[in-house]
């Protein structure tokens, strides 16, 4: 989910509805510039897939490279031979796609707005932002356990409710696993970056893109990076996710592979690396033909965890400088992330009423 979302009031209702309108309504129109690049089935290859298998043996050298690659050119691959069911994947895929299949009366009794933690909501965007994301979500707080409120797990589909329970289990394990390897990628004990979150919070957040009419003006999903530590990613077979590693030149569409979990770093972890690893700069498309359905499972630091490169990243000796002033807490820096993309949301939004104003004072011809 876009880190910096808040549910605010404005609700696009035929989004709940399978009826897929004739054309875009314009609260879902974008900017030129924030509009697609690239088709979403436009799938490239550039994104590393990497097999787990042997990971704990002989082959734990050979993931631990070229996670560091990857993590340093892109801050997003693609693991295979992770080790969760195939079984729990598909069950979870199809009875998310269920649920959104649900009457909207039914998805509406866990509405979430109002600022409630977790359920269901149409679209989501920031405060001040006047274009929404052509998606329906259902979150789950589901980590850590004492926070875990039932009351906003949705109960339908039958059975769904197990089935996230036993699939954030199942992440979490292979979060904590990704995360030992992406600590002894920095030359770290496996445990450091676990350690510095404190308390591993976990969030699932089920997308789902309807079709859309006119896909080219809008996204499923604007531009973002994950505010947490790391973020796996389920994903069906339509596409859609794009990744850029150059500020937004260049855009890919990351290729959907049967099975396999997108793994993407976000901005905590870009920060514990001391800026060596990025967190991934990255949106969702949507497209005409077919809905899509993305799972994205966000692995979080506690509130009260140390944004700061970790101890030993830092090489002084060879010349290296921390590249922050002084260590937050996750809670500020989740704060000031959000007032940033606020106050940038802020002055697009002046900037395109005065060149509207402007454009209205000019003699007709
Ligand atoms: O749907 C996708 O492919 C991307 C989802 C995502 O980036 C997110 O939920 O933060
Ligand atoms: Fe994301």
């Amino acid at each position: 989910m876009a880190p910096t979302s808040v549910v605010v009031s404005d609700r696009p209702d035929f989004l709940v509805t399978a009826e897929v309108p004739k054309s875009l309504q314009s609260i879902f129109i974008r900017d030129e510039d924030e509009r697609p690049k690239v088709a979403y089935n436009q799938f490239s290859k550039d994104i590393p897939v990497i097999s787990l298998s042997g990971i704990e043996g002989a082959e734990r050298g050979r993931v631990i490279d070229e996670v560091s690659k990857a993590c340093s050119e892109w801050g997003i691959f693609q693991v295979v031979d992770h080790g969760v069911p195939k079984e729990l994947v598909d069950s979870m895929t199809r009875l998310s796609k269920d649920f959104f299949a649900l009457p909207a009366e039914e998805k509406l009794k866990y509405d979430m707005r109002g600022g409630k933690r977790g359920g269901f909501v149409v679209s989501s965007h920031l405060q001040g932002e006047s274009v929404l994301d052509w998606r329906e979500i259902c979150t789950y707080f589901s980590y850590p356990l004492h926070q875990r409120d039932y009351s906003r797990w949705p109960v339908k589909p039958d059975g769904w409710r197990e089935i996230v329970e036993k699939y954030s289990e199942a992440l979490m394990g292979l979060a904590c696993n990704m995360l030992a390897i992406v600590s002894e990628a920095l030359g770290l004990e496996s445990d450091a970056v676990t350690k510095a979150c404190v308390e591993m919070d976990q969030k699932v957040v089920v997308n789902f893109y309807p079709k859309c009419p006119e896909p080219d003006m809008t996204l499923g999903l604007k531009r973002h990076t994950d505010p947490g530590t790391i973020t796996l990613l389920l994903q069906d077979q339509v596409g859609g996710l794009q990744a850029t590693k150059d500020d937004g030149k260049n855009w890919i569409t990351v290729e959907p592979i049967e099975g396999a979990f997108v793994v993407n770093l976000g901005d905590h972890m870009h920060y514990l690396s001391n800026g060596k690893f990025k967190s991934a700069d990255h949106q969702a498309v949507v497209n005409s033909n077919s809905s899509r359905l993305s799972i994205a499972t966000f692995q979080n630091p506690a509130q009260e965890g140390i944004v700061y490169p970790l101890d030993g990243v830092v090489k002084e000796a060879e010349g290296e400088k921390c590249f922050m002033e002084e260590p937050i807490t996750f809670a500020q820096m989740y704060t000031r992330k959000m007032s940033r993309d606020i106050e940038l949301a802020r002055q697009k939004k002046m900037a395109k009423v005065a060149e509207q104003e402007k454009s209205r004072d000019l003699p007709m011809m």
